[in-house]
């Protein structure tokens, strides 16, 4: 690889001197959220969102809860500049929402965003110049005074031309600050303050862009830490960042760049944006939500959220993306799921404890980072079954969804069967499958095989002494049998004796399943001619499943 083409960052640009304080900071509340997925989002797609997208997707942003939304570049296209009148004509803006536009640093298109503009009750000019040297160079032809010239001109007419308008504000990007001197940076902000004339009151927004991610986000800290203590009148300035994602990096970079004084921060719903996005909002807001902290957007109801940004750009959130992605709350991993299953029982017990419902109670569950309720997931999709699923996955999977309640020692078997099957097939097991396997394994025996045992009737024939007379068929040779036991299954093993199958219940257990249909189910671990089998019953009758229960362990053992 000739990785000795390029220099490292600090050899591309000065960086601020190191007295660093952000380190030790805390995110304790929620910058102010900008998305800008109706500019920047839409400058990367290859089919940008038309009026009717656009419209879907600004009017998601203000149900989410975000109060200023970048809608578009109205002097680049006409489709940009309709959506903005559309805004400014419908006149349906909420009173807490500002819509916010973009435009370069030219006069032609500063005449074009006012027009666009006019009527709408709020709105935040976002005017824009790259800044670093490659930039000034070779795109621009401009040394750093001419630049400045240039950027301060076309403040000035920005102001000329809307100013004195109520409800306007202004916001400036110094593009590839992150690859900006310093120094520069400040000369240029601090003159585009001054000019726009910056009061607590009306303050600009000062963004300051990792246009293109070069460095680690340690860097990017420390260069918004030295703006946020050197930017001229502060109070009147909001400090805002926008990274973008080239190095994969984009979260952290806006994480630390909080911490380090960043008030507001640009980004886009799943981190859409040119080349590898822009840092992504959704994970921004959620990450806080983990700490503790309120995000002040509602995620309530994330696959709809993704469901209109997918349809929007016509692009998909990845199935591993953070916290939306399908597979995200997802364990198919023995050791995980075993945890997950241990996590959520103890969850609920907690909750109760505490006398609080389970999705108000704190939340320690190992592997799920959030409750994946918060987020509007159910827990159907937490557990599922493959190859290298284990026996605490398979019995919380039986539990949710059909309320079995195995006992810990049928599990490694019923494991070991559920692995054959995987390992064979080479895919996932769904929760029907898994169902059947575990009715045909343990279930099946009990109704149909080499003995079936019907009709039957039970008594207590005097305290404590039960009589089970039955029709027995083994291997298709009918037998009227009786026996005598202390309890109905020991009377019904009795009987079994003799016709000669020799067997005794090692263990039992029995539960009733919840639900309008009432069943029962029934564990039997019984010796066998020698050896030990689990069978299982399920039927509305506790005593018919737990009969069908012992008939399938030595059916079960009668087949191998
Ligand atoms: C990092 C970012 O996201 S920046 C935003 C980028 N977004 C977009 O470009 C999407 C929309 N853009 C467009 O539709 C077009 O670029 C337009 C309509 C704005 C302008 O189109 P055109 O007039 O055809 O010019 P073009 O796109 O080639 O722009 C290049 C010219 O603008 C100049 N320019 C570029 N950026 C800026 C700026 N921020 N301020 C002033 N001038 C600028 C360049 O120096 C170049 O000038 P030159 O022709 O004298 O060499
Ligand atoms: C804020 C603007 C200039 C931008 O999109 C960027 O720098 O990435
Ligand atoms: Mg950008």
């Amino acid at each position: 690889m000739p990785s000795h083409r390029y220099l490292p960052v600090h050899e591309r640009v000065p960086l601020p001197s190191s007295s660093r304080t952000w380190p030790a900071r805390r995110i304790e509340r929620a910058p102010l959220w900008v998305p800008v997925d109706l500019r920047d989002g839409n400058q990367a797609l290859a089919e940008p969102m038309d009026t009717a997208r656009k419209r879907r997707l600004f009017d998601l942003q203000v149900a989410m809860g975000y109060k200023e939304i970048e809608v578009g570049y109205p002097s680049a296209s006409q489709t940009d500049f309709d959506f903005v009148r559309h805004l400014a004509e419908r006149d349906d803006l909420p009173e807490d929402v500002t819509v916010s536009v973009f435009t370069a640093a030219r006069a032609d298109l500063i005449d074009r965003t006012a027009e666009a503009v006019q009527g709408l009750p709020r709105v935040l000019i976002h005017l824009y110049t790259a800044t670093a040297p490659v930039w000034r160079d070779v795109v621009l032809g401009r040394s750093r005074a001419e630049l400045h010239r240039l950027v301060l001109d076309a403040a000035g007419h920005l102001l000329r031309r809307v100013g004195d308008r109520p409800g306007v504000r202004f916001e400036f990007s110094p593009e590839v600050f992150n690859l900006t001197e310093p120094d520069y940076v400040l000369e240029v902000c601090d003159s585009v303050t001054e000019l726009w004339d910056a009061s607590p009151d009306r303050p600009v927004v000062h963004n300051l862009p990792a246009t293109v991610e070069v460095a680690t986000p340690n860097v990017y800290a420390d260069q918004i830490e030295y703006a946020d203590r050197h930017l001229a009148r502060r109070d009147s300035v909001i400090l805002s960042v926008h990274p973008h994602n080239d190095r994969g990096t984009g979260v952290a970079c806006a994480e630390l760049a909080v911490l380090a004084g960043a008030q507001r921060v640009e980004g886009c719903l799943f981190g859409n944006g040119e080349r590898t996005g822009n840092v992504d909002l959704v994970t921004l807001a959620l990450n806080l939500h983990a700490q503790g902290v309120d995000p002040m957007v509602d995620l309530s109801d994330i696959d709809t959220v993704r469901e209109v940004v997918e349809h929007c750009n016509r692009l998909p959130v990845h199935p591993r993306h953070p916290y939306a992605g399908d597979l995200v709350h997802t364990a198919f991993s023995g050791t995980h799921q075993d945890a997950i299953a241990k996590g959520l029982a103890h969850h609920a017990k907690q909750a109760a404890e505490l006398g609080v419902p389970p999705e108000q109670a704190p939340w320690a569950v190992p592997y799920l980072p959030i409750d994946p309720g918060d987020i509007g997931r159910t827990y159907e999709e937490v557990i599922r079954i493959n190859s290298q699923s284990g026996k605490g996955g398979i019995a919380h999977l039986l539990h949710a969804h059909r309320g079995l309640e195995l006992p810990p020692a049928l599990r490694p078997e019923l494991a070991r069967a559920v692995q054959r099957v995987t390992d064979a097939t080479g895919r996932e097991l769904t929760r029907e499958e898994l169902w059947e396997l575990f009715r045909a394994t343990y279930v099946v025996p009990g109704l149909e095989g080499r003995v079936t045992v019907a009709p039957w009737s039970t008594a207590e024939v005097s305290p404590g002494v039960h009589r089970f007379t039955c029709r027995l068929r083994v291997d298709g040779v009918e037998h009227s049998v009786e026996g005598i036991g202390n309890g109905p299954l020991s009377a019904l093993t009795d009987a079994l004796r003799g016709i000669g199958v020799t067997v005794d219940v090692l263990d039992y257990r029995e539960h009733s399943v919840g639900g309008s249909d009432g069943h029962a189910a029934a564990y039997a671990r019984c010796e066998v001619d020698g050896a030990p089998w689990w069978g299982c019953g399920w039927d509305t009758s506790v005593l018919t499943a737990s009969v069908n229960a012992v008939v399938a362990a030595v059916n079960r053992a009668k087949e191998v």
